[in-house]
């Protein structure tokens, strides 16, 4: 299938079971359907274990679904193999993970354009000015002839939203993106997230804990055992702790 219509998904859950351990012990999902639209900046929270992680992997094909099928700009990527898999990934999605997956044999610069090299292009001159405004903006001016192991855990961090933000691909996954930043660099990191989807129709997807990184999406989603029990639209920070409070409560 074939994506005709900017406002179909860019991706799209549909009735996604993903258990774990081979006689199913683990439900980590159960029974989710999900559309992300482009432009839209989709925040999802819920408590440890709840199935976010999980959720934002089978998104990104990173892993399989038990049942059900998960759309990436109009292509079944449960059916896809490996390598148009990671063809359709490299082209299609940026990654803001934990583990940054920075090359640690590679200075800061040559991470940041990794998507392009990897994609057999050089970065145009609007995207290199892009990516010199996202280098200034993420403070890492300084630091771009540095490798990856002489860079603090925040600062490897902004290499990876750098890297994840230059290409400007149509979804971008986010986990946890402030949480190794201190408060203003983690505002600035959101205001380039909201930018990237308001202004650029990227479509971001961030699971986080913190209703204040929630509050700049347009869309929370909350899972809870491995469902979606609740959503939102764009709420304050307040707001955001107050719906965590009380599912907290009818757990
Ligand atoms: N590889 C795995 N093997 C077995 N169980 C797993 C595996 N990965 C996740 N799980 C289980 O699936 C459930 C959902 O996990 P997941 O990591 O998606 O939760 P989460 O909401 O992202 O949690 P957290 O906020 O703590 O990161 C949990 O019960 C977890 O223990």
């Amino acid at each position: 299938m074939v994506m005709t219509n900017s406002l179909e998904p860019i991706a799209r859950v549909h009735r996604v079971s993903k258990k774990y351990g081979g006689a199913g012990v683990v439900s980590a999902l159960d029974d989710v359907s999900l559309d992300i639209r482009p432009g839209e900046f989709t925040a999802i929270m819920g408590p440890s274990g709840s199935g976010k992680s999980t959720l934002m992997h089978v998104m990104a094909g990173l892993d399989s679904v038990t049942s059900g099928h998960v759309l990436v700009a109009g292509t079944d990527i449960t059916r896809l193999g490996d390598n148009k898999l990671t063809e359709l990934r490299r082209r299609q999605i940026g990654f803001v993970f934990q583990s940054f997956n920075l090359v640690p044999t590679l200075d800061v610069m040559s991470n940041i354009v990794l998507p392009f090299e990897l994609d057999g292009r050089s970065p145009s001159s609007e995207e290199t000015a892009w990516i010199d405004q996202l280098v200034d903006t993420l403070g890492l001016r300084e630091r771009i002839a540095h490798r990856p192991h002489q860079l603090s855990g925040g600062q490897q961090q902004r290499v990876a939203i750098a890297r994840a933000l230059g290409a400007r691909p149509h979804l971008i996954f986010a986990d946890e993106p402030t949480g190794n930043l201190d408060s203003r660099t983690g505002r600035e990191v959101l205001t380039l997230l909201a930018a990237a989807a308001s202004e650029y129709g990227q479509s971001i997807v961030m699971v986080t804990h913190d209703p204040v990184a929630a509050s700049y999406a347009d869309r929370i989603v909350f899972l809870a055992d491995g469902r979606i029990v609740d959503e939102r639209g764009r709420s304050s920070a307040h707001q955001i702790s107050g719906y965590m409070l009380s599912m907290e409560r009818a757990a």
